[in-house]
């Protein structure tokens, strides 16, 4: 059986009933596996307990006798009383879970008739033990009729047979949360697979192919999250729009392949100088966007210019080529919210205009345009 036996037997539950029915009418009980380990024992004799399971001789004929009763009960007999070795009577009830024999259940140490003492006397003196002890032991010993007996195996058969049906309910019981243990195992490998691969697909799904930096519809979605957490929270939020400059003469010039890794080297520049927090996204050809939530415009306005020169000032070393590049930055604050995702993204893209139209190469924000255009007006 795979289970352990103390797994599908509630031995101290047992246990309890076997010492009760011990103190009724003082029969031993005993419940052994089929590998002869006891697991219940209750008043068992001195005679045995004292001498003839401690004595060498004669407990080798306990273990014989032991033997015998099992192996009758293996054979299918539905009871076995049997004369011991060392003169005693023992009887065995088989238990059954399901159809398979797991156990007996032993009642016995007792005598049908009184004992002979001259038959015991002998024996001590072959066993060698103490005289006067061991016949005081056998003073205990009860003696029971056929017919006690009868009535005390009717009991014991009908005992043994609903412990045979408890464990049967138990190992039913057992199988079936193991059952559902695999099942929710499995359960589990999949829900984690599941969640692997949907994480993979909001990446896919967020990201773009070339750069792996945010896609625009990622940017868009981030766009309005941002614009309600700072009309809620009255945050400022700073939206900056970014291009490269003359690109199309990189393309053309060089060849779109280059024009691709160029794009990815200014990518790689502006990531690794920008915070977790703020969000860059490649949203149409050369163009990119930062969102910069809880922040003010002045506090990113030197980051940047940092970013601007670094650009400007990195040589791009792709396929043999040196070839070097600019952007020009539009950035807008949605003065605590107030502003649509429109009009923010009109602010961003009016201040870009405005850095391309004041030479390239340089971070316009949308205050300083209006500054600029109404000094020229
Ligand atoms: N290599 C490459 N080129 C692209 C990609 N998407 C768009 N382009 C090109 O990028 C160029 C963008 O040019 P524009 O933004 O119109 O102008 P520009 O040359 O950058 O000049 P300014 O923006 O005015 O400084 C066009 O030639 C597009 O064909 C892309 O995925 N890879």
């Amino acid at each position: 059986m795979k289970y352990a036996f103390t797994e599908i037997f509630d031995i101290p539950k047992l246990t309890e009933l076997c010492e009760s029915f011990t103190r009724i009418n003082g029969t031993v009980t005993a419940l052994l596996d089929l590998d002869g380990n006891v697991h219940i024992k209750t008043g068992w004799q001195p005679i045995c307990t004292q001498f003839h399971r401690l004595n060498e001789k004669s407990a080798a004929r306990c273990l014989e006798s032991d033997t015998a009763i099992a192996n009758k009960l293996a054979q299918g007999e539905k009871y076995n009383v049997y004369q011991c070795k060392n003169g005693l009577v023992d009887v065995a009830v088989p238990i059954y879970v399901g159809n398979q024999h797991v156990a007996n259940f032993f009642t016995g140490q007792f005598l049908f008739q009184p004992a002979d003492h001259s038959y015991f006397h002998q024996q001590a003196k072959e066993l060698g033990v103490e005289i006067i002890p061991y016949m005081d032991a056998l003073k205990k010993v009860p003696v029971f009729s056929e017919d006690e007996i009868k009535r005390i195996m009717t009991f014991l058969v009908a005992l043994a047979q609903t412990i045979g049906e408890m464990g049967k309910a138990r190992l039913d019981l057992l199988r079936l949360s193991e059952a559902e243990r695999v099942q929710n195992a499995a359960l589990k490998r999949k829900t984690s697979e599941l969640k692997v691969a949907k994480q993979a697909l909001e990446k896919l799904a967020s990201e773009d192919a070339l750069t792996g930096l945010c896609n625009r519809r990622y940017f868009d979605k981030t766009l309005s999250q941002e614009i309600l957490r700072a009309r809620r929270y009255q945050h400022s939020l700073v939206l900056c729009l970014f291009d490269v400059d003359k690109f199309k003469v990189i393309n053309d010039t060089y060849g779109h392949g280059i024009g691709d890794a160029v794009l990815q080297h200014i990518s790689t520049i502006v990531l690794n100088s920008l915070r977790k927090t703020d969000t860059v996204s490649r949203i149409g050809g050369d163009e990119f966007s930062i969102l910069f939530p809880e922040t003010e415009n002045e506090h990113i306005e030197a980051l940047l210019q940092s970013i601007c020169n670094k650009i400007a000032n990195t040589q791009i070393e792709i396929n043999g080529y040196q070839i070097r590049v600019s952007c020009s930055f539009g950035t807008a604050s949605s003065e605590g919210g107030n502003l649509s995702e429109r009009e923010l993204m009109e602010r961003a893209d009016r201040a870009l205009y405005g850095a391309k139209s004041e030479g390239r190469n340089q971070v316009m924000h949308f205050s300083s345009l209006l500054q600029t255009t109404s000094l020229l007006s």
